[in-house]
């Protein structure tokens, strides 16, 4: 089987993008045909009714399943040397996201640009993309060059300068090509208008580009994507179908299964058809027979066990953001997928937004938009195996989703496992069930003197006369302790609201109802705490304590509002710092709704309804 070149391309429609896809497939289409005919002849020869041509299309199920071919049309071509995939990506408005979609298993990345208009803006955030998602060969077809008169002097010019620019991207493998995709000269065929051109016509150099080598072949790396079995007359099989990712695997090969770390030995492997294979690697689609009754399934990784990928909960990665509809922002939850594993995952924060063109970091950046990029911390529900995406690009991409409309919002490039990396949640022998009561976390923010503690201490006692256990977390308290240290900044306001959080995502975890009692004024800092229990798969149910101003302060059990008015503090909430009212609690406590016992029943009341 002659080996098959995945290719990007980037360029709008007026740099003759369609132009030079066409006259690929239209003038490598007689090549095709007669290798067509020697498909036929084979096959005829051997007895099959129709040419199988299967293979064509067979690497781009797992992108199927993967689900990021959206947007993107794949066509297909071939010559007696090779097999082509090209990701034609329409539209010039979205093509970050139409980029990046196609262009995430490219081998080779083709950037259009016109040689009357040069080198534009929109070519360099190109060629940044491609650096990017490290496809390892780009090339730069100078279009149009029949505009002008097949000139030398252009084409240096425009080589030049786009060598400078790419000099500064991490490019390993740059052609340059001058071409009329109109005419045809050097897309197929070399032309004869440019005789001081001394390279190959654009098809001859996809012919040619080496790409077996760009392969990883060190790390082994299987993500198990189903698992077959079946009774067969010799006995019962059982295999693990997937697509080899990394290293080569052999019979007889010691591996380790992630995340049994079971270690057992490959009794066999075979090819598509079930033919046996002496070995197999990147990008084969085989099945791996394991010695030993193993419960391995679908999302299991088989590596060596002295070459292990990262195990983590924790990444930090690159992204870019795929859609208008909303923005990636901390707090917010999304299912990720990566390599056959899906799970669940928490944005905890945006470190910053990357300007494509000028390379410049925005730290300052708290959200993306569509066709950003930026580098975001990533928290999975189960951990992931991985490496980073320099390292492999098959095992340190992903996608994430959106759970409720199923589209992919943003694809993704892993730069690194995050802070505490290899740690992972360790999960006990006492599952929530056998805990006997059902843990949750009440929420209740608002104004200082709103109420807030008056009606938690309320709650804590309901429940605990009703044999449910529960904890009162009072802000006052938790800063005597955990959060000894942390002022009233913005940022130490964060870290208090984490803490008390995640002590409040224990508590619920171990079967106790965490009643929380404090100010909590910013939205995203309240979002990521129940993004952080959503994760978890735990009851969270924020209460909005909203007593006016005038009469917390008329209250002022602490005298604090008056100390703020007379400046003695600053950076009071309600006087002179914000306090973000919640958008959708599940409960709203005014004061006319009574005394505090008459609200903590209404809290309650809420809590046993299903959310
Ligand atoms: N600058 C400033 N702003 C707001 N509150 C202040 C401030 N300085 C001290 N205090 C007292 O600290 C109590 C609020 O702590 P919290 O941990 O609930 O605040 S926060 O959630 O971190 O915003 C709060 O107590 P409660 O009145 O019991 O809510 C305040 O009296
Ligand atoms: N539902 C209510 N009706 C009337 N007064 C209330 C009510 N809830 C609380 N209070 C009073 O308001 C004051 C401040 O309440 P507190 O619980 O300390 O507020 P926070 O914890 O939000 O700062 C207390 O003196 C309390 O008696």
């Amino acid at each position: 089987m002659s080996e098959l070149l995945r290719i990007a391309t980037a360029g709008s429609v007026d740099d003759g993008k369609s132009t030079l896809i066409g006259r690929l497939l239209f003038d490598s289409k007689a090549l095709f045909t007669d290798q067509l005919a020697a498909v036929e002849r084979t096959s005829r020869e051997r007895g099959e009714e129709q040419p199988n041509l299967a293979l064509l299309t067979d690497g781009l199920r797992a992108e199927r399943e993967q689900g990021i071919t959206i947007d993107v049309a794949h066509r297909y071509f071939a010559t007696p040397r090779r097999k082509f995939i090209i990701a034609d990506t329409p539209g010039h408005t979205q093509y970050t996201r139409n980029m990046v979609t196609g262009a995430s298993t490219a081998d080779l990345a083709l950037i259009l640009v016109d040689a009357r208009k040069g080198i534009l803006e929109q070519s360099r955030r190109h060629a940044f993309l491609a650096s990017l998602l490290e496809i390892p060969h780009l090339v730069l077809c100078v279009n149009k060059m029949d505009l002008v008169d097949w000139s030398r002097e252009r084409f240096d010019e425009l080589r030049a300068e786009f060598g400078r620019f790419a000099a500064k991207l991490d490019v390993h493998d740059l052609t340059f090509v001058p071409m009329s995709a109109l005419t045809g000269d050097n897309v197929v065929h070399r032309g004869a208008p440019m005789p001081w051109y001394e390279g190959t016509s654009l098809l001859h150099h996809l012919e040619e580009v080496h790409v077996a080598s760009d392969r990883n072949l060190i790390d082994a790396r299987f993500p198990v994507q189903y698992v077959i079995r079946r009774q067969e007359e010799t006995g019962y099989f059982r295999g693990y179908a997937g697509t080899i990712a990394g290293g080569v695997f052999k019979p007889g090969d010691e591996v380790l299964v992630l995340p049994s770390r079971t270690r057992t030995t490959i009794s066999a492997i075979s090819g598509p058809g079930g033919e046996p294979l002496a070995e197999a690697f990147p990008p084969q689609a085989v099945t791996v027979q394991l010695d030993g009754e193993l419960d391995v399934g679908r999302g299991d990784l088989i590596c060596r066990p002295r070459n292990q990928p990262h195990v983590s909960q924790e990444i930090d990665a690159m992204v870019c953001w795929l859609t208008d509809r909303t923005e990636l922002t901390p707090g917010t939850k999304y299912v990720i997928r990566h390599t056959t594993r899906s799970t669940r995952a928490l944005v905890r924060a945006v470190d910053y937004r990357l300007d494509i063109t000028t390379l410049h970091r925005d730290e300052q950046a708290e959200a993306l938009a569509l066709n950003e990029i930026g580098r975001i911390s990533l928290r999975t529900q189960e951990p992931l195996f991985f490496d980073e995406y320099r390292r492999n690009r098959a095992t340190g991409g992903f996608i994430l989703i959106d759970e409720q409309s199923g589209a992919t919002v943003a694809a993704g490039t892993i730069l690194a496992p995050g802070g505490t990396a290899d740690v992972v949640w360790q999960a006990t022998a006492v599952t929530r069930e056998d805990r006997g009561t059902r843990g949750a976390t009440i929420w209740l923010t608002g104004l200082s003197g709103s109420g807030k503690s008056t009606v938690a201490m309320e709650i804590e006692r309901l429940l605990v006369g009703a044999g449910q256990p529960a904890y009162l977390l009072d802000g006052d308290n938790l800063r005597l302790g955990i959060n000894a240290g942390l002022g009233f900044s913005a940022a130490d306001r964060a870290e208090n609201v984490r803490r008390a959080g995640e002590v409040a995502k224990l508590f619920a975890d171990a079967g106790v109802v965490a009643v929380v009692s404090l100010i909590s004024p910013y939205t995203a800092d309240r979002a990521k705490v129940r993004a952080a229990h959503e994760l978890a798969g735990l009851p969270f149910v924020e209460v909005f304590v909203d007593t006016p101003l005038p009469i917390c302060e008329s209250r002022d059990p602490k005298g604090m509002y008056a100390k703020a008015r007379a400046g003695l503090i600053t950076g009071f909430t309600g006087v002179d710092d914000p306090y973000e009212a919640p958008d959708a609690p599940e409960l709203v406590l005014h004061p006319e709704d009574g005394d505090p016992v008459t609200m903590a029943a209404m809290v309650l009341s809420h809590l046993r309804q299903p959310h």
